[in-house]
């Protein structure tokens, strides 16, 4: 193991990202009396491009006039190959009010696209003499990220969050496929007369756990696109937490409840976890470094792993 500790990620809920189109100011007061932990307020993909200046002037005036509670306010700026993003940034700061926490940031490809926007963001604030300083998140959601996404992770002290953005990656990748994440009927294996079918989105979500974990960054599963597929949505979500991920996208508000649900420890997992660090304590106490605990092995790996449940459990709680 380095003898670096491994960083803790920002400690706030980001179990649910609910994302609603900036040209739709309409649905802004139903975003905020939501139960999603984040919110994604969006200049990006769901703005079509005549509708970018009214957009950003509805978030702006929606920034500040909306009680969003204790939510995580962001929004989602436009990709750096655009010609809006420079002035998402500017006149959301120069014009809102400091209720913003974040920016995402779309399709980044590499280290130096954050620098880029961190560099921008950090004049305008200096200019400005905003005190609160504006976090950032990104979306994986390319060839380059994903080829670059340790880099990514570790581009900036702003950077509190990464997610996948599963349809434009698809797009990217050139994968055969018009689904936004979960199963593709494509993608299975065949034995004996039987479809097995497997996941084309764990190994980029697993790239993007480690470097996120490498670096104290919130990993996230972006969009579900079928939002009548609730038993979908679950399956996928339930893949996600246990690979690491801490939160996922709702596109829709019928996601929310899904979301926290797979993301907020149950019950009984936030038990078992303290009964294992109870048998651990026991079995320090005997001197002894492991024990058995409903017939299993526990250790001192399995303190860590029952610790990652009761901090997520304690951090939501409040
Ligand atoms: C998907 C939607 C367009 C559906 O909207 P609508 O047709 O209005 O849905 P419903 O009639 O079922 O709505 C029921 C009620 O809920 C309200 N509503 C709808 N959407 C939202 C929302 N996002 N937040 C809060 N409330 C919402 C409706 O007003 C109805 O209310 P009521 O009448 O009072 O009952 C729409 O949901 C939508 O626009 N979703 C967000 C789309 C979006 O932001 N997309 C971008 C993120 S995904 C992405 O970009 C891909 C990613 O980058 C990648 O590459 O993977
Ligand atoms: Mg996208």
């Amino acid at each position: 193991m380095s003898f670096r500790i491994q960083p803790q990620p920002p400690a706030r809920p980001n179990r649910c990202q609910l994302f609603g189109p900036g040209s739709r100011p309409a649905i802004f007061e139903k975003m905020a009396r939501s139960d999603a932990d984040v919110i994604n307020l969006d200049l990006e993909d769901s703005v079509s491009p005549d509708d970018k200046a009214e957009a950003r002037k509805n978030i702006i005036q929606a920034i500040g006039d909306i009680d969003w509670g204790t939510k995580h306010l962001c929004v989602r700026i436009n990709g750096l190959d655009t010609p809006y993003w420079y002035r998402d940034i500017v006149d959301i700061l120069e014009q809102a009010g400091d209720r913003i926490d974040q920016f995402m940031i779309p399709k980044v490809g590499n280290a130096a696209d954050i620098y880029a926007v961190d560099a921008l963001v950090t004049a305008v604030e200096a200019a400005k003499g905003r005190t609160k300083p504006v976090a950032l998140e990104v979306i994986i959601e390319t060839a380059a990220g994903i080829a670059h996404v340790e880099e990514i992770a570790a581009a900036s002290p702003r950077l509190q969050a990464m997610s996948l953005g599963a349809a434009d990656f698809a797009a990217s990748m050139g994968m055969a496929t018009t689904g936004i994440g979960g199963t593709q009927e494509n993608y299975y294996m065949h034995r004996e007369g039987q479809k097995y079918w497997s996941d084309p989105w764990h190994w980029a979500q697993a790239a993007i756990v480690a470097a996120c974990r490498t670096h104290g960054v919130l990993p996230v599963d972006g969009p579900f696109g079928d939002f009548s597929d609730d038993e979908g949505f679950r399956a996928q979500a339930l893949r996600s937490a246990t690979l690491g991920m801490v939160g996922k996208w709702a596109i829709h508000p019928k996601q929310v409840a899904l979301a926290n649900e797979v993301f907020t420890p149950s019950d009984d997992a936030v038990r078992e976890a303290r009964e294992i660090l109870e048998a651990m304590e026991e079995a320090k106490r005997t001197g002894q470094g492991a024990a058995v605990y409903k017939g299993r092995l526990v250790d001192l790996a399995s303190i860590r792993q029952a610790e990652v449940i009761v901090r997520q459990s304690e951090m939501i709680a409040g």
